[in-house]
């Protein structure tokens, strides 16, 4: 009889108290963490933060956020493609996405504020900019947790130093018209990405050999990895980047927020992952770069995890 394979997101449990460096837990947990991204490019990381009523309180900004005239969210403009805000093509936009970059730095959650609220919104800025820390924090944690798990720890404060964040607040709405995708499939052009989100179910990865598996958060103090195409081509190809959309057919609306990290400087696999059998599959490159390229990329390839091979594969 053929056993076939019961996909899973892969969850690790980032709460327990006695997680402390140098304990069989702490080192069993990073091997977790580099198994299930090598394995699917994501997982669902289950941590004791946030609290349920900073939970509430950052997605209410999402919702506040969204009502505001389209004419004041048009303001969020970025050069970079997917950092502002994007969804005005239709009156009744089925995605709408507005970034704040380098949302670990207060000023720019500040700018953003005024940007939407000219008479100010402290609220606002002082919840951003909280929630961006705690996720960059937890960002930091899964980056030494893999590294110790490779060996590489030696390359984690250059590796922190040079990255910085962008955060994206995501609304999704079932469609009127027949198609209810609200992003099509595609891989993230950031190292790494960590969602969270409302209750609303949407999300899909696709594993290895195709299959779709949704996602549901388990809790309110969960977040889904999922490893962008620079984190593929850090990596050497040990992981992959993951392939993902989101699909709401619900009434209620999908409240997300992405933080998406990127590297400045030349990007290269450490040495220790290049081996006989993991022979060099990338030229060091730029992250920027790599968007320039995306943005003349025609439109058909540029959800397409090959494209980093295109930019910059040997
Ligand atoms: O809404 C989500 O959970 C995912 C969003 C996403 O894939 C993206 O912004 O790249
Ligand atoms: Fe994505």
């Amino acid at each position: 009889m053929e056993s076939e394979t019961v996909h899973k997101i892969p969850v690790v449990d980032l709460s327990g108290e006695n997680l402390k460096p140098g304990t069989s837990c702490w080192r069993s947990t990073c091997n977790d963490v580099r198994k299930g991204l090598e394995e699917y490019g994501c997982l669902e990381l289950v941590c004791s933060k946030p609290s349920l009523d900073f939970h509430h309180q950052v997605l209410g900004l999402l919702e506040e956020l969204f009502k505001l005239p389209q004419e004041i969210k048009m303001k969020n403009v970025n050069p970079k493609p997917a950092h502002g805000y994007m969804g005005k093509i239709s009156t009744f936009p089925i995605h709408e996405g507005m970034g704040i970059e380098y949302a670990t730095n207060k000023e720019e959650c500040q700018k953003f504020t005024t940007l939407m609220w000219p008479d100010g919104n402290d609220h606002f800025c002082e919840t951003v900019h909280s929630y961006a820390m705690l996720v960059a924090e937890l960002q930091k944690l899964l980056v030494m947790m893999l590294l110790e798990s490779y060996g590489l720890e030696k390359h984690y404060e250059s590796h922190i130093n040079s990255t910085t964040y962008l955060l994206r607040l995501l609304k999704y709405r079932r469609s009127q018209a027949d198609t209810n995708l609200g992003f099509k499939g595609h891989t993230d052009k950031s190292f790494m990405s960590i969602l969270h989100q409302n209750h609303v179910k949407g999300l899909e990865i696709r594993t290895q050999d195709g299959e779709w598996i949704p996602y549901l958060p388990s809790s309110h103090t969960s977040f889904v990895v999922v490893v962008g195409d620079v984190g593929m081509a850090w990596s050497n190809d040990r992981i992959k980047s993951c392939y993902h959309r989101v699909i709401v057919n619900t009434e209620e609306v999908r409240y997300a927020v992405g933080m998406f990290s990127f590297l400045t400087g030349e990007i290269m696999a450490p040495e220790e992952l290049i081996d006989d059998e993991h022979p060099v599959q990338y030229k060091p490159f730029q992250h920027q770069g790599l968007l320039d390229f995306y943005v003349s990329c025609n439109a058909q390839n540029k959800g397409d995890s090959n494209m980093v091979k295109a930019y910059c594969g040997v």
